[in-house]
């Protein structure tokens, strides 16, 4: 805690959702130059406090003070003009606009009484090279994948003079280099630029890498507020999940007993031979019953098209697909559930998701048919009770009958695992499965993987840009690498972070 009155400083925060209190007086305090990093289970309030510090959202009670003055924080836009600037973990920018207008967004140079369009690209260009983006400041920000638009976020962030940095999440769409660089930038924002920031991440290593303080929330208390050289991640890891770190497994080490038998490659399900499209150059690989294949290759590899083809989102221009045997020409997602393929999107905000349903509504919906009678009449009550058993499952906290965006971020993609369980499917397509997942239940998804290949004979396909995930949860892993993939399969047990990293640049 902050001796003087240099620094920020929350006490008491309460917040209420639907009779709730989801934050039960939080206090928590941050001083130039410092890095703090925030976890929690999903659920446990970490946006929502984040949110309050922001002027996103107002607290029913507690006290915030900048360097010894109470602050009342009535928008975001009043707390950026005090320096507290904020990265939520749904982007805010807009894929419409082009790079430098959302850099400027609201706030655009002037000269002589007209836009300074001129002075603007070059501030953009600027920027964006100080981020190490490669990106055409001209063009449409919507162009650029998830991982450029976070990183622009950040970038945005700190151009407007902040003193005080929050972010929320902001690794979980990167992949490792992209994060070694955010990392490197938080150490430099704070110990030489003297930002204050405040970091949430479900990440160990991410946040033993730059954090000086930890605070650990569980279920909106602070459970945990220490310099991060006097806390074990064991200690933050049982916290968070209740369980002795030695069944649960810090993140950098969630590995499964690799000793468990395998399954031996069961019959192949999905044969693919030189697919191409705009995206794909040249896809082979082959994939089995009973088996987890993982999928590792950067971004823009090709991976998340690959899965978006085989649904039917992209096109075939050449190459052959078999299922199960016989040729299969995707047509749409609707046919790829019938032939039993399931499919979850890395993107959930944007083709996941029905915001305004509740999320046992979120979970079956796609299955719906399944509970009419005769086809012709709806069993509502059939229906819930199965999405109950699937939110069950997933472990999803938080309201079942509210709209599902007021879900937690990670509860969010645990409703989403749900549905895709829903289908009954015999081929699961997952692309980052287990974004903004807390590491409890991240490792239970894992189990469950295997499991379901293993025991059910289901044959699951994982896009992670995780190597930890891939390794921990592929029996087969395959390359996939400026859109070719070569269909070599390696075996998962054998191979390290540093293989796979080595495989995707190089291949
Ligand atoms: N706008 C809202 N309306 C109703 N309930 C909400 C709203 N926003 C958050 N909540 C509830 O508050 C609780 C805390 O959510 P919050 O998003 O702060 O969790 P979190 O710790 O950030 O989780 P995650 O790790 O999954 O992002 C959840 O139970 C959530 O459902």
């Amino acid at each position: 805690m902050a001796t003087d009155n240099t620094g920020w400083r929350a006490e008491g925060i309460v917040k209420v959702y639907s009779g709730i209190q989801v934050l039960k007086g939080v206090s928590i305090s941050l001083r130039p130059g410092e890095v703090i990093g925030l976890v929690g289970h999903n659920g446990a309030g970490k946006s929502t406090l984040l949110k309050c510090l922001s002027g996103a959202v107002t607290p029913e009670a507690g006290t915030i003070s900048l360097d010894g003055e109470a602050l009342t924080l009535t928008s975001p836009q009043d707390a950026l003009h005090r320096g507290i600037s904020t990265v939520y973990q749904e982007l805010a920018l807009l894929p419409n606009l082009t790079v430098t207008e959302n850099i400027f967004l609201g706030e655009e140079l002037t000269k002589g009484g007209t836009l300074d369009r001129r002075g603007m690209r070059e501030v953009a260009r600027d920027l964006t090279r100080q981020f190490n983006l490669e990106v055409d400041v001209d063009r449409r920000l919507g162009d650029y994948p998830v991982a450029t638009r976070q990183l622009l976020e950040i970038a945005v962030a700190t151009h407007r003079d902040a003193k005080y940095l929050l972010l929320d999440e902001p690794t979980t769409a990167l992949e490792s280099a992209q994060v070694e660089q955010f990392l490197a930038l938080v150490r430099e924002l704070s110990k030489d630029r003297g930002l204050g920031i405040l970091l949430i991440d479900h990440k160990m290593s991410e946040l033993y890498a730059v954090a000086d303080r930890i605070v650990a929330l569980v279920d909106g208390e602070v459970r945990i507020d220490a310099d991060v050289a006097s806390v074990s991640e064991e200690a933050i890891v049982e916290a968070i999940t209740g369980e002795p770190a030695t069944t649960v497994g810090a993140d950098h080490q969630v590995t499964l007993d690799r000793d468990e038998p395998t399954s031996p490659p069961g019959d192949v399900v999905l044969k693919v031979e030189n697919l191409r499209n705009k995206d794909l150059e040249d896809v082979s690989l082959t994939a089995h019953a009973g088996r987890v294949l993982g999928i590792y290759g950067l971004i823009g590899s090709g991976r998340t098209e690959f899965l978006r083809t085989l649904i039917g989102l992209g096109a075939v221009d050449s190459g052959s697909i078999e299922l199960f045997g016989a040729p299969y020409t995707p047509k749409s997602p609707a046919d790829a559930q019938r032939r039993g393929i399931a499919y979850l999107t890395e993107e959930r905000k944007i083709d996941g998701i029905i915001p305004l349903r509740d999320s046992v509504s979120n979970a079956v919906l796609p299955v719906i048919n399944r509970y009419s009678r005769y086809g012709l009449q709806l069993q509502p009550g059939r229906l819930r009770a199965a999405g109950n058993e699937y939110m069950d499952t997933m472990r999803v906290r938080g309201s079942r009958t509210a709209p599902v965006a007021s879900l937690s971020g990670g509860n969010q993609q645990k409703v989403l695992l749900a549905r895709v369980l829903a289908q009954h499917p015999k081929v699961l397509l997952l692309d980052e499965p287990t974004k903004g997942v807390d590491i409890g239940v991240k490792v239970e998804i894992h189990r469950m993987l295997r499991a379901l290949a293993a025991e059910q004979g289901l044959t699951v396909i994982v896009v992670s840009s995780e190597e930890e995930e891939v390794l921990a949860v592929a029996d087969d892993v395959v390359i996939f690498s400026d859109g070719y993939c070569s269909g070599e399969t390696q075996h998962a047990a054998g191979l390290t972070d540093a293989d796979l990293r080595k495989a995707a640049w190089s291949h």
